[in-house]
């Protein structure tokens, strides 16, 4: 995908001449991605800022039409924006959960958005209820867009996107600036939505808590191109061969634990040891029969730490 953005020089000539003179760059978006996902899965779309994400997911959704390659989604071409295919996707963006008119209230949004969709009132009746229910809406329903928080608006908008049962969400984002109660909802939400309806869901997010609690499978592209499409877990064991030994010993100096691995934090009596993925059972071992242990456990490495090596150094 390539895009064509004007060049605009600064200064007033410039601007005048730009109306009679125009000239253009080609941007270079997305680049030989490509990727398939299965019904019912949740996938993390990830990549560092300018990647390509928002992109590729306003072509699968039908926004954009790539300059070359071959998308389908559910048997459609999306660019096409055929009426039974777009009932049948989501694309919510948490940068702008709800568009429309911000002088309607939540409920008569959601009305309007029954009769763009086409939902039988049944249907209707019983979805609302629901996410009514799931997305604690009931104090929103009579308020005017406009006057809604971030958060409101993110709840508001994935109840407007899910009144008419997509069968596959794109979401791009749909944490950002939220505080950790409000992510932690909308998190708690789609994973319940999939799992209720089977729905395939591509996710992007910077916040990797998102990732870690969502995405058993990660796609991660960097500059545009594929750099990862595999199981999470594969990714950090790849990236991180250490594992994090969390030790408290209030008895023990932490020095002696030097030669048990890297100690790489010592507060009040608690250690964290980093230790090669291959020596943690020995290394717990000797420690638990060697010293007087009140607590252990074995951590991996925070995903923040894998994600940023993936950014800075690629995946091998
Ligand atoms: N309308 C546009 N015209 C020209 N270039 C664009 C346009 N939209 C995006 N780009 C460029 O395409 C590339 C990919 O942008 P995109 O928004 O898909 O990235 P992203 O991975 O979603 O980034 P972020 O994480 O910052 O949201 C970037 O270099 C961006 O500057």
């Amino acid at each position: 995908m390539t895009y064509r953005a004007p060049i605009r020089e600064s200064g007033w000539k410039a601007t005048v001449g730009s109306v009679f003179r125009r000239r253009h760059r080609e941007v270079p978006a997305v680049q030989d991605v490509s990727f398939t996902l299965g019904p019912g899965e949740v996938v993390g779309f990830i990549g560092p800022n300018g990647a390509g994400k928002t992109t590729t997911m306003k072509i699968l959704s039908g926004l954009l039409h790539a300059t070359s390659g071959q998308v389908r989604v559910l048997g459609h071409y999306p660019w096409q924006r055929r009426a039974d295919f777009l009932r049948r996707i989501a694309f919510i963006r948490g940068s702008q959960p709800v568009g429309g008119s911000q002088e309607l209230t939540v409920l008569d949004t959601l009305r309007y958005q029954r009769l763009l969709y086409e939902v039988p009132a049944a249907e209707y009746a019983h979805n609302l209820e629901e996410l009514t229910d799931l997305l604690e809406l009931e104090d929103l329903l009579h308020r005017q867009l406009r006057a809604l928080s971030l958060g409101e608006r993110m709840r508001a908008g994935l109840a407007l996107s899910l009144l008419y049962r997509p069968e596959v969400m794109f979401l791009d984002e749909p944490t950002l600036g939220l505080d950790v109660t409000g992510a932690t909802a909308i998190r708690r939400f789609v994973a319940e939505y999939a799992r209720q309806t089977g729905a395939t869901v591509l996710l992007t997010s910077h916040y990797m808590a998102d990732v870690a609690s969502l995405c058993p499978r990660l796609v991660l592209i960097d500059e545009g191109k594929l750099r990862y499409d595999g199981k999470l877990d594969e990714l950090a064991a790849r990236l991180s061969p250490y594992k994090l030994i969390r030790l408290t010993a209030p008895n023990v100096d932490p020095e002696r634990l030097r030669a048990a691995g890297e100690l790489v934090e010592s507060s009040n009596g608690t250690c964290v040891l980093r230790v090669p993925r291959e020596e943690v059972a020995r290394t717990t071992a000797r420690l638990l029969t060697e010293l007087d242990v009140a607590d252990l456990a074995v951590e991996e490495a925070p995903l923040e730490v894998v994600i940023d090596r993936a950014y800075r150094e690629g995946v091998r």
